[in-house]
Formats: structure tokens, C-alpha cells, sequence
């Protein structure tokens, strides 16, 4: 059994909005897949025509080589935490999930299993409405590990976490991935998907902007900065540019070097006698390359003219 998750041409029009816009990816178990774009890039309602809850205006998504709303079960087959606030406050936590277990055909002794592993057995006599939004973040990944499915999709699963809850997650994640699932995570922060997902799939306004490995984007749109402070200012500048370095000056000698690793800069400068009083790299943020890259498609953005 190879459950993927594969959308061909995948698109989704809401009159004269296009929200998504002929998208094709692959999921592949085995791995934590993070699905990432601005607000508004059209995450959850690609993941709503994965589960089966959209219908597609234009072409297909499968699960397991079948549209998902064929599959006939249910949570066994896949789990999902859409809309933590999509539950009925004045329940307990434990009747929301057992309420689930008896109408999926699934066994009451997994709501005692989800809620401890979830970390919220000590609250699941309490009702919901009165959770913060990371004890129902923690439900709702309760709920979706209900049927122990192969296929987990969580959207935006890291809202309104502490950072033992994102710790938790993380591990969480991995571990379901380590078990041969197949785990679709979205996020708006590459910061939060940077320690989380193995690869990524990128989207902006609806189109697909990157579909890679984590490690392969971070290659691919980062470029790495150098601090370099001189008190030859008459000479340093020329001389890196010389060898195809950016040089942006800083003020008081400080130079921010891209295009030239460090070591390059350090031995150049030996070389041609330069002083340097600094010269430190810093590593690129993944957060900037991908505010860089979607920052055409960021539908609403502070202080921009529309
Ligand atoms: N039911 C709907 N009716 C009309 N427009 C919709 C509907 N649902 C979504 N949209 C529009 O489709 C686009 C994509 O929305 P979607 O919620 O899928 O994006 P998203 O990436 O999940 O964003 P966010 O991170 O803000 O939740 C947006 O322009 C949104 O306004």
C-alpha cells in the first residue's frame, strides 16, 4: 500500500476568486511534509479537497490512488485537525472524542489512549469551551490520532501552542512519520516548519511556488551573509567586489558581504595585506527566503497600497 497524496492540476474557484489555482504535488509517507504559504495562499481549502469536505472546480486530489470522500473508512483511513474551534463547546473533551469513536465504528478505549498521548487526560471531564486555544490544538491532534490512521493532515497545528506543546508536536510528527505515515502539516512561519517538516510544498495565491526537500530549499533560496569590519576601508570593498561579492557598507567599517564564504574573505584579505577586526558569517534564515519568495503573492501585507 503506497499512501500518497497526489493532486493533479488541483483547482479551486469560489466565484470570481481563484483560490487555488491548477496545483500539482505528491505526499509521500514516511516523511513530515509541511505545507506553507501566506495567508490566504489557499492551504486549508486545498487540504478541504484532500479530505473529501470541497469539491474541486478543476482537477483531481487522491489518497491512496482514490479520491478520498470513496474511502468508505473514514478516520481509520485518515485523520485531520482542520478548525480547532470546529467542536461543541459544552461537551467534555472525552464525550467530544468518544462521540467520534461510536460514530466512526472505532473502539471507546481509544479515547483514553488519544487523551494521554495528547496531553490533555487531566482536563477531559472539563468542557471545551472553557480550552485555550492550545488545549484544543491538543484535541483536535487527539482526535485525528483516533483511528490510527496511515494518513494524519494537520493545518495549522501550532497555533496557540507553548513551547513544550511545540516541542510535544514536533516529536509527535516525527514519530508518526518514523511509522511509515503520512503526515501534511501547514503553516503560514517557515521558522515553524523549519525544525518540523522533512520537505516542503510552497504555495502562493493558490500556485505552487516550491515543491523540495527542506534541506534542498534552504540550498536553493538562501544566501548566506558575511559581517566584515576593516579599518582599510579604502581597500576591502574593491577587492571582494573584484571576486564577484555584493558589498553593502554599514557605516564605521563594517562591510555585510554576500556571494563570498568567509574563509574566501579571510584569505583574500591576507593576501592583499587588508586589516580585518571582524568576520563573521551568519547563517541565511529560511524565514527571509521564504518571505522573499512569496512576497509577490501575500494577499495583504502592512502598509501596502492596494
Ligand atoms: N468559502 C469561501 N468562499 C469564498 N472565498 C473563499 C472561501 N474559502 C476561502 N476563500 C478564499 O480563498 C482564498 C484562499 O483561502 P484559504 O483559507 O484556503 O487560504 P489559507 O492559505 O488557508 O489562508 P490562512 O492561512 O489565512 O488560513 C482566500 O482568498 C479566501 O478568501
Amino acid at each position: 500500500m503506497v499512501l500518497m497524496i497526489e493532486a493533479t492540476e488541483l483547482t479551486k474557484c469560489y466565484g470570481g476568486t481563484t483560490a487555488v489555482d491548477r496545483l500539482s504535488f505528491t505526499v509521500r509517507p514516511g516523511v513530515v511534509t509541511g505545507f506553507l504559504g501566506p495567508n490566504g495562499a489557499g492551504k486549508t481549502t486545498t487540504l478541504r479537497m484532500v479530505l473529501g469536505l470541497n469539491r474541486p472546480t478543476g482537477g483531481t486530489v487522491t489518497v491512496d490512488g482514490q479520491p478520498f470522500g470513496d474511502h468508505p473508512r473514514g478516520l481509520r483511513r485518515a485523520g485531520a485537525l482542520l478548525d480547532a474551534h470546529d467542536v461543541h463547546d459544552g461537551r467534555t473533551a472525552r464525550a467530544h472524542l468518544t462521540a467520534l469513536a461510536v460514530s466512526n465504528g472505532l473502539p471507546r478505549s481509544r479515547v483514553a489512549e488519544v487523551l494521554t498521548e495528547a496531553g490533555v487526560a487531566d482536563v477531559a471531564g472539563r468542557r471545551i469551551g472553557g480550552f485555550s486555544l492550545g488545549m484544543r490544538q491538543r484535541l483536535g491532534i487527539a482526535a485525528a490520532l483516533l483511528g490510527d490512521p496511515p494518513v494524519l493532515i494537520f493545518d495549522e497545528p501550532l497555533n496557540g501552542l507553548d513551547p513544550e506543546g511545540v516541542r510535544w508536536v514536533r516529536g509527535l510528527f516525527g514519530r508518526l512519520a518514523d511509522e511509515g505515515r503520512t503526515v501534511l502539516v501547514s503553516s503560514h512561519l517557515m521558522g515553524e516548519m523549519e525544525q518540523t517538516a522533512d520537505e516542503l510544498i510552497v504555495i502562493g495565491r493558490g500556485r505552487l511556488i516550491a515543491a523540495q526537500s527542506l534541506r534542498d530549499f534552504a540550498a536553493r533560496t538562501t544566501r548566506p551573509r558575511v559581517s566584515v569590519r576593516t579599518p582599510d576601508t579604502g581597500s576591502l570593498p574593491g577587492l571582494l567586489t573584484g571576486r564577484g561579492a555584493e558589498v553593502r557598507a554599514e557605516g564605521e567599517g563594517l562591510y555585510t558581504v554576500t556571494g563570498l564564504p568567509a574563509d574566501r574573505i579571510g584569505e583574500l584579505a591576507f593576501t592583499h595585506g587588508v586589516r580585518l577586526h571582524e568576520l563573521s558569517p551568519h547563517p541565511a534564515s529560511l524565514e527571509e527566503a521564504f518571505m522573499e519568495l512569496t512576497a509577490e503573492s501575500v494577499e495583504y501585507s502592512a502598509g501596502a497600497a492596494r
